[in-house]
C-alpha cells in the first residue's frame, strides 16, 4: 500500500530516504518553533533553507530529492516561490535568449526570484493589475511605476528580504497605448549588499493567521518609482516589443502569461493529499488510543474509531486523501503532456488542462482545509492544543484556497470552459475529461437502475450517477443561459449554479480517476480490495452529501439514495479494521506530523504531559508580572471587596 500511494517502488525510496535525511538532522528539529518570535522564527527559516541548499549541493541530489527534502523541511520559505513560480514563469514565458541568460543564473541561485502579480487592489482580476511599464524609445528601456496606492504590490513571498529579482506583471504601454498585462524580469536588490535599488520600496506586509507557520515567509509590498529596466527584460515568448516600439503578437495564446499559474496550480492539487493525508494520520491514529464511555464490567471503554459516527467523519477524509493523492498524479500526467505540447506550439489542450488545474485545485484546497479542521475536531479538546500539530497544518493550509486562484473565481473558469464545451456540441465532440457532454442523449434519459445496497458496489453504476448528476447540472445551466439576450449577464446571473456545476464535474473527474486508477494500475488484489472499499466510500460520501442534486436531477429516487447510504454504513465498518494500516501507508514520519497525538508508537498521554511542561510558562512556579499584577490585586481591599 505504501507503494500504491507513492506511485511506484522509485518514488516511494526517494521520499523516503528525504524524509529521514531531515528527521535525523537536528537542523531541521521544529517542535519549539511556535516559541519563537517572528525575527527569530524567519532567521530560523533562513537557517534552514541556506542549509538544505548546501546539503543539496554536496549530496548532489536530484531535481526529484530536492523536492522532497523541502517539502519535508515543512516552512515555506522564499525558495517556495523561487522554484515553483519564478524559474517557470522563464521556463514558460521567455525568449530562448531570455532563458539562456537567466535559467542558469537562477538554477544555481546566484539570483533569487519571486512571482510578483498581485497588488493591494487587484489579484483576482489580472487584467486590473495598474504597474505600468511605459516604454522609452530613446533609451530602449521600460519604465516601471506604482501610479497608485492600489497598485503596489501586495503579497509575493519571499519578496519583502530576500528576493534579488522578480517576475513582475505590469501593464505594457507604448506611445500612450495600452497592450494589456505582460511580465517583466526586474531586479529587486543589490547583489553585492542586498540593499533595495533605487526608486523601490519594498517590505514586509505584516504576520498572518497562525503564528509559526507562514510567518516564516517574508511576503512583501512593493513600490516603483519610475525604475528603469532594458527592453530585453520584457518576457517576450507571447509578444515582442520591438526597439522602435512596434508591438508584436506571435502565435502563442495571450493565456501562456498564465501558464506558470496553471503550473502551480497542478502542484497544489498534487500537494492537497499531503497535508490531508497528515490530518488524517493524526486523527486516525489519536481515534484509537482515545477511549470515552462504554466500559463494562470494568473493561477498558470504548476506543472512538469505533463510534459509527467519528467513522462517518473520518473515514471519507481517509478515503478522500487517497482519491486526492490519484487524481493529483493524474493531473500531473496530464500537466506534463501539455508542458510538451506547448514546447512544440501545439496549444489544442491548453483550454482542458486549464480547467483541469483550476477546478481540481478549488475542489482538493476547500475539502483538505475543511478536513484539516474536522480532523482537529476528531481529536476533541487536545486537537486544539499546538502539539497535536493540527491548529499550525491548519493556518498553514488554508490559504491555499485563496492564493493561486480563490476558489470560486478557478469554479468559474471551469464553468467557462463547460458552457463553451455545451454549446459547441452540435459540431465539435467533446474529449478527455468532458467526454460525457457527448453522450447527453442517454445520460438524461436513462435513470438509475440500482434496486439493493449491494447494487452500488458497482463502478459502472457509480460512474454512471456521477456523469448523469454532472451532466443534467451542466446542460440545465446552458438552457437557462441560453434564455439570456446578454450571455454575460446570464453568466453573471447563474454564477451559484454555475460553481455548483462545476464542482460536480469535477468530482466526477475524481471518482473517475480512483475507478482507473484500481482498474488499470494497482497490481495483486490484497491492495487492490482494499483500495476499492475506499474507492466505494468517497463515491457515496460524495453521493450522500450531495443528495439534493441527485435527487434534484432526477436521476436518483429517494429510496436509491437511502440505499447509498445504507451501503456507506456497512464500508465503514470494512475500513476500521486497516484503518491504521491505511495511514502508516502514508509513512509519514513523527518528525514531519510533529504531532504529539499522532505518534506512531501511540504513546500520547506520557508525551503529551512531557509537552505542557516545555512551554516557556512553566519555566518557574511565579513568572514574570504575577508579583506586578496579580499580588496587589490580592493585597489590596479595593471598593467592591468592602461591599
Ligand atoms: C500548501 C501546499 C502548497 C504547495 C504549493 C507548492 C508551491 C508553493 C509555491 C507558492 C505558494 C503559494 C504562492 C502563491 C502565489 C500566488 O498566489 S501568485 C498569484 C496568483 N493569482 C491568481 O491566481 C489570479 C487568478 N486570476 C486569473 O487567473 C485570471 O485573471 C482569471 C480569473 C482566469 C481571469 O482572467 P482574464 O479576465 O484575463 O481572462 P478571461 O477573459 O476570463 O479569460 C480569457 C480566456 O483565457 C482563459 N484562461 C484564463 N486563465 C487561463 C490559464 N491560466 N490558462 C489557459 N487559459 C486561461 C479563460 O478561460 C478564457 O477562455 P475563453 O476565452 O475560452 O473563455
Ligand atoms: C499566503 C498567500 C501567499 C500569496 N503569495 C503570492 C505571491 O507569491 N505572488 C502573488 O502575486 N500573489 C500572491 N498571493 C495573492 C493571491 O494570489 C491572491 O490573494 C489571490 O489570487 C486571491 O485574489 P484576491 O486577494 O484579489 O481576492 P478577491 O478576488 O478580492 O476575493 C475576495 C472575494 O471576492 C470573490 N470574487 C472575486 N471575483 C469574483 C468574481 N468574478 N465572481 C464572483 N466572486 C468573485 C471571491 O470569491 C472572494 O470571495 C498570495 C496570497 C496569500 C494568501
Amino acid at each position: 500500500m505504501k507503494v500504491a500511494w507513492a506511485g511506484s517502488r522509485e518514488a516511494f525510496q526517494v521520499s523516503d530516504r528525504m524524509a529521514k535525511l531531515v528527521a535525523n538532522d537536528p537542523v531541521f528539529e521544529k517542535f519549539s518553533k511556535p516559541m519563537l518570535g517572528r525575527k527569530e522564527l524567519f532567521k530560523n527559516t533562513l537557517r534552514k533553507a541556506a542549509y538544505a541548499w548546501k546539503l543539496i549541493n554536496d549530496l548532489r541530489l536530484t531535481e526529484e530529492e530536492a523536492k522532497w527534502l523541502r517539502h519535508y523541511i515543512d516552512e515555506p520559505n522564499y525558495t517556495d516561490l523561487h522554484w515553483e513560480m519564478f524559474v517557470p514563469a522563464i521556463e514558460g514565458q521567455g525568449t530562448k535568449e531570455q532563458k539562456k541568460k537567466w535559467l542558469p543564473l537562477a538554477q544555481t541561485m546566484q539570483i533569487i526570484g519571486t512571482y510578483a502579480q498581485t497588488e493591494l487592489g487587484h489579484g483576482s482580476n489580472v487584467q486590473g493589475l495598474e504597474t505600468t511599464a511605459t516604454f522609452d524609445r530613446q533609451t530602449d528601456e521600460f519604465v516601471m511605476h506604482s501610479p497608485t496606492l492600489t497598485s503596489s504590490k501586495w503579497w509575493p513571498g519571499g519578496m519583502a528580504k530576500v528576493a534579488t529579482h522578480a517576475i513582475v506583471y505590469a501593464r505594457l504601454i507604448i506611445d500612450g497605448l495600452f497592450h494589456g498585462v505582460h511580465g517583466f524580469i526586474v531586479q529587486l536588490r543589490s547583489l553585492e549588499d542586498h540593499s533595495p535599488l533605487p526608486g523601490l520600496t519594498l517590505g514586509d506586509i505584516g504576520m498572518k493567521f497562525g503564528h509559526g507557520t507562514y510567518n516564516t515567509m517574508d511576503n512583501g509590498v512593493l513600490r516603483f518609482d519610475h525604475v528603469r529596466i532594458p527592453r530585453n527584460q520584457m518576457l517576450m515568448r507571447v509578444s515582442q516589443v520591438t526597439k522602435e516600439g512596434k508591438y508584436a503578437q506571435s502565435d502563442v495564446p495571450r493565456q501562456l502569461l498564465y501558464g506558470t499559474m496553471v503550473s502551480v496550480r497542478q502542484t497544489i492539487v498534487a500537494d492537497a493529499s499531503k497535508a490531508l493525508s497528515r490530518a488524517v494520520c493524526i486523527a486516525t491514529r489519536y481515534s484509537v488510543v482515545r477511549r470515552q464511555f462504554g466500559s463494562r464490567n470494568g473493561g477498558p471503554e470504548t476506543q472512538v474509531i469505533d463510534y459509527k459516527t467519528q467513522q462517518s467523519r473520518l473515514f471519507p477524509l481517509l478515503a478522500s486523501a487517497y482519491a486526492f493523492r490519484f487524481v493529483g498524479e493524474w493531473l500531473k500526467s496530464l500537466y506534463i503532456d501539455v508542458k510538451q505540447r506547448l514546447e512544440a506550439n501545439d496549444f489544442s489542450t491548453l483550454p482542458e488542462t486549464h480547467a483541469c488545474t483550476a477546478g481540481l485545485k478549488a475542489l482538493t484546497t476547500a475539502a483538505t482545509a475543511d478536513g484539516i479542521e474536522e480532523c482537529r475536531k476528531l481529536c476533541g479538546g487536545h486537537g486544539y492544543l499546538i502539539s497535536s500539530g493540527l491548529p499550525e497544518l491548519f493556518a498553514f493550509y488554508v490559504p491555499a484556497c485563496s492564493y493561486e486562484g480563490e476558489n470560486v473565481v478557478m469554479m468559474l473558469q471551469v464553468a467557462r470552459f463547460l458552457v463553451k464545451t455545451v454549446s459547441n456540441l452540435g459540431y465539435k465532440q467533446p474529449v478527455g475529461t468532458a467526454a460525457y457532454l457527448g453522450r447527453v442523449t442517454p445520460l438524461l434519459q436513462n435513470n438509475c437502475a440500482v434496486q439493493t445496497a449491494e447494487d452500488w458496489l458497482n463502478p459502472d453504476a457509480i460512474l454512471e450517477a456521477f456523469e448523469a448528476r454532472a451532466a443534467r447540472m451542466v446542460i440545465g445551466c446552458g438552457e437557462r443561459l441560453a434564455m439570456f439576450e446578454n450571455p454575460e449577464e446570464g453568466f453573471a446571473e447563474l454564477s451559484i449554479d454555475l460553481v455548483e456545476a462545476s464542482l460536480a464535474h469535477c468530482q466526477l473527474i475524481t471518482v473517475s480517476v480512483f475507478i482507473q486508477k484500481l482498474n488499470h494500475e494497482i497490481p495483486g488484489n490484497g491492495v487492490k480490495r482494499s483500495l476499492e472499499v475506499l474507492c466505494y466510500v468517497y463515491a457515496l460520501f460524495l453521493l450522500h452529501k450531495h443528495q439534493g442534486d441527485f435527487l434534484a436531477t432526477g436521476y436518483l429516487t429517494p429510496k436509491q439514495a437511502s440505499l447509498a447510504n445504507e451501503q456507506l454504513r456497512t464500508l465503514y465498518s470494512k475500513v476500521r479494521p486497516n484503518a491504521i494500516a491505511f495511514v502508516d501507508s502514508f509513512n509519514h514520519m513523527d518528525h514531519y506530523l510533529c504531532s504529539v497525538l499522532g505518534r506512531y508508537d501511540g504513546n500520547v498521554y506520557p508525551k503529551l504531559y512531557e509537552a505542557a511542561w516545555k512551554d516557556p510558562l512553566n519555566d518557574s512556579d511565579i513568572v514574570d508580572g504575577i508579583q506586578q499584577y496579580v499580588q496587589p490585586i490580592l493585597k489590596q481591599k479595593l471598593h467592591y471587596a468592602k461591599l
